[in-house]
C-alpha cells in the first residue's frame, strides 16, 4: 500500500464506529479532536466511552453491527475483536467512505500515524506500518525538540504573516521578511513584539 500524508478536517462529517474496545477508544480520542460526529456501533462499550456518550459527544447504538449501519458514513473504523465481523464490515462499507481497519491495516485506506500538536504546528510519524513502536519513540523524540514554546511562536508566525500579506510591501520584501522570521531568532517575545509593531504601519 502507498500512502501519502493529508490533514484531513472532521469537524461534523458522518464517523462510524464498529466496536467499543481500546482500539476504538484511542481513535475516537483522536476523532474528538477533530470534532467529528461519531456513531458508535457496539453491543459494549469502555467505561470512558460510556462516560463520552453521557457527556454527549459522541452516540451509541448498544447492538451488534448491521450492514444498514454505514449508511451515510463518511469515515468507518473498524474496530471489532472479532476477525470475521471485521470482514465484514469493510465489505459492506459504501464505495465513498474511507476505512481504517485496525486489526489489518491493508484492509483499510487510512492510516492513523504518531502525533503531537503545539498550537498550530502538528507533526506526525509514520512508519507504513513497519513498527508503531519506533513512529511513537520517533514521536517522542521530536516533541523534545518542538517543545510548548513553539505554540505561542507559531501564532507569532500565523499573526506576522497575515500583516504580511495584507501589507503594502513589495513581493521582494514579503519573501525576505517570510524566510527571515524563521532564520533569526524570533522566538524572543520582545522581537516578536518588535516586528509585529513594524508591520502593523505598513
Ligand atoms: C501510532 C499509533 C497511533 C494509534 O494507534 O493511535 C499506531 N499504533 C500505535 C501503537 C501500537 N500499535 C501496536 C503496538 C504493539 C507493538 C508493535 O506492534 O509495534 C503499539 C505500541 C504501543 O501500544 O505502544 C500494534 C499494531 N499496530 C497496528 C497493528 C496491525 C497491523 O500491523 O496491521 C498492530 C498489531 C495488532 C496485533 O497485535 O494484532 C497497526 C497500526 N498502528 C498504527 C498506529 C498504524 C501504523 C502507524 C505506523 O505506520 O507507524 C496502524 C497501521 C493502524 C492504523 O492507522 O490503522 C500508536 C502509537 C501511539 C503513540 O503515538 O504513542
Ligand atoms: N491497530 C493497532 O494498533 C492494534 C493494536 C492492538 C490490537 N489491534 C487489533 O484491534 C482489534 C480490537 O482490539 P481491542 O483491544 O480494541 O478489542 P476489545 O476486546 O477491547 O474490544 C472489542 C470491541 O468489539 C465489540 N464487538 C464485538 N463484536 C461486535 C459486533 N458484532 N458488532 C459490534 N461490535 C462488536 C465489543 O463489544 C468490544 O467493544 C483486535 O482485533 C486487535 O488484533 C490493533
Amino acid at each position: 500500500m502507498t500512502s501519502i500524508p493529508l490533514m484531513i478536517d472532521l469537524k461534523n462529517k458522518k464517523t462510524v464506529v464498529i466496536g467499543g474496545g481500546t482500539l476504538a477508544e484511542r481513535r475516537i480520542r483522536t476523532l474528538l479532536e477533530g470534532e467529528a460526529s461519531i456513531h458508535v456501533i457496539s453491543p459494549e462499550i469502555r467505561s470512558t466511552l460510556y462516560s463520552f456518550f453521557k457527556q454527549g459527544l459522541l452516540q451509541w447504538s448498544e447492538k451488534k453491527f448491521v450492514p444498514g449501519d454505514l449508511k451515510d458514513a463518511a469515515l468507518i473504523i473498524v474496530a471489532t475483536n472479532d476477525s470475521e465481523i471485521n470482514q465484514s464490515v469493510v465489505q459492506h462499507a459504501p464505495a465513498h467512505a474511507w476505512i481504517n481497519a485496525v486489526e489489518r491495516a491493508s484492509d483499510g485506506d487510512v492510516h492513523f500515524p504518531s502525533y503531537f500538536k503545539r498550537g498550530r504546528l502538528s507533526i506526525s510519524v509514520s512508519t507504513g506500518g513497519a513498527s508503531p513502536t519506533l513512529a511513537s519513540k520517533i514521536k517522542k523524540q521530536l516533541e523534545e525538540q518542538y517543545d510548548d514554546s513553539y505554540e505561542a511562536y507559531l501564532d507569532f508566525l500565523f499573526e506576522a504573516r497575515t500583516l504580511l500579506k495584507e501589507s503594502s510591501l513589495s513581493h521582494e520584501k514579503k519573501k525576505t521578511l517570510l524566510k527571515q522570521l524563521v532564520i533569526e531568532d524570533f522566538m524572543d517575545t520582545e522581537k516578536q513584539k518588535e516586528m509585529l509593531d513594524w508591520l502593523n504601519k505598513y
